[in-house]
């Protein structure tokens, strides 16, 4: 028998137990009224729990609910930066296709699950609508799923659906979801948009990452016929190509004709464009990230970004200046899969500078690595785009410092072929 929760006060009692692991859907998907309401009532649990939030967007989490949460994520984005600047964010640092593995094996363990729903369809089926993602692992592992069934939520088309009698308990609201913050490319953006949209051809299959740069790309391919889409995510910029006749789907290798994504990030109108759109299919992470599946994929454009890219082309997406604000994500699997596909584009595109500092290095230094030399791909910036593939680290150093501000280009020079072990 489903609880039904009182939208104004969600009583979670008897719900999550000391030690619990709380996962729920991630971004816009956020399930807030439900988020919320366990954060206010943290301390009725009666022990320490764990959550894992993914990428927190909404004001739920805060620092000082440390006192009886402990916070574990796989990224420092959103309001994640606020909790690990205080010290109180720990991290899974892993390949996004690693997560569905990670919880059938318990390894991430998952006891309670928190969904943001669409209301039911004429057969029953509550759809996961804004992201299925590692959700579909989850659902076949929780102890306790508890939905916030939102009639604001899109229904979206799937291979997951849920019925009444998987939930354990139900509160069912009426708001906007959340949006994710839309960042207006700048000339610095645009000039990489640029680069990028030059790299591109005709009927390639397109991947996002986080961040700015990949809105800046899709405004910029607006001359492009026949792309399609097999993303982790996909926001505005896809339904405005769409809208476009851009994106078409038509000479997808796998999935023809359909958009394949695991989540949405974006505004109102990128949640009005999935709502009962057939187009778009929902789908695992198994399937977004999996090598199998990418392996199938031709003319894969991989778009990623970073914080800082050093002269043999290792990426570091994940600290800045000793703070968590990115992820190691999916950039790696994505990466990889364009290196082999034929007429693949494994790109990551950075602006070259923050304020005074460089973002192309002379070596990561006491950050992270999260994308080893090895697969290195195409690095862009707005001075132009450096293909690593098949370079020597010598002949990597050359094309690194081309692309790196004017400003920067001496001191690169001199710090070089220090400690490149050659
Ligand atoms: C679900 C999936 O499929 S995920 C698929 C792919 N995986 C990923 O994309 C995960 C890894 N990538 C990321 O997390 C992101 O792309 C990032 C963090 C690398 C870049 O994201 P963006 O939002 O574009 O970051 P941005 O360039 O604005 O940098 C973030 C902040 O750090 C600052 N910063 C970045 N680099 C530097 C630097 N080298 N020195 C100093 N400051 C820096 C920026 O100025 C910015 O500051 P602000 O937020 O105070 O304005």
């Amino acid at each position: 028998m489903t609880r039904q929760l009182n939208p104004d006060a969600p009583d979670l009692s008897g719900l999550i137990r000391p030690g619990d692991t709380v996962l729920w859907s991630q971004a816009d998907a956020e399930p807030v009224v439900l988020t919320r309401a366990l954060a206010a009532q943290r301390a009725a649990v009666g022990g320490r729990f764990t959550v894992f939030p993914g990428i927190a967007l909404s004001d739920a989490l805060a620092p000082e609910q440390a006192d009886c949460i402990d916070f574990v994520s796989y990224c420092g984005t959103g309001r994640n930066r606020a909790l690990a600047k205080a010290g109180v964010l720990d991290i899974l640092p892993c390949h996004y296709s690693e997560f569905p593995p990670m919880i059938r094996s318990g390894a991430l363990k998952v006891d309670v699950l928190m969904l943001q729903l669409a209301p039911p369809d004429e057969q029953g089926r509550y759809s996961l609508g804004l992201a299925h993602e590692y959700l579909v692992a989850a659902i076949g592992k929780a102890r306790t799923i508890i939905a916030e069934v939102n009639d604001q939520c899109p229904w979206t088309h799937g291979e997951r659906h849920l019925r009444e009698e998987d939930l354990a308990a139900v509160v069912r609201t009426s708001r906007p979801p959340l949006e994710s913050p839309k960042v207006e490319p700048g000339p610095v953006e645009d000039a990489i948009a640029a680069h990028v949209a030059g790299l591109i051809p005709d009927g390639a299959t397109l991947q996002f990452g986080l961040g700015a740069i990949p809105e800046a790309i899709l405004s910029r391919l607006g001359g492009h016929r026949d792309l399609g889409v097999h993303s982790g995510t996909i926001g505005d910029g896809v339904a405005r190509l769409v809208e476009a006749g851009v994106i078409t789907n038509a000479r997808k290798s796998i999935d023809p004709g359909v958009i394949v994504t695991g989540m949405v990030m974006g505004s109102r109108r990128a949640h009005a464009f999935v709502h009962r759109n057939p187009l778009v299919q929902f789908r695992g992470t198994d399937y977004t990230h999996g090598a199998d599946v990418l392996a199938r994929v031709e003319r894969f454009a991989a778009l990623n970004s970073a914080v800082e890219v050093d002269l043999t082309g290792q990426v570091n997406a994940e600290l800045v200046g000793g703070t968590y604000v990115g992820a190691v994500g999916g950039a790696l699997d994505f990466l990889r899969a364009a290196r082999r596909s034929p007429g693949g584009l494994p790109i990551v595109a950075l602006p070259s500078t923050a304020g005074a500092n460089s973002r192309i290095v002379a070596r990561i230094g006491a950050a992270t690595v999260s994308t080893p030399r090895s697969d290195a791909g195409i690095v862009v910036t707005e001075h132009g785009a450096a293909d690593l593939r098949g370079l020597t680290l010598r002949q990597r150093v050359a094309r690194m410092i081309a692309i790196a501000a004017p400003a920067h280009r001496e001191q690169l020079e001199r710090e070089a072929h220090a400690g490149l072990g050659i």
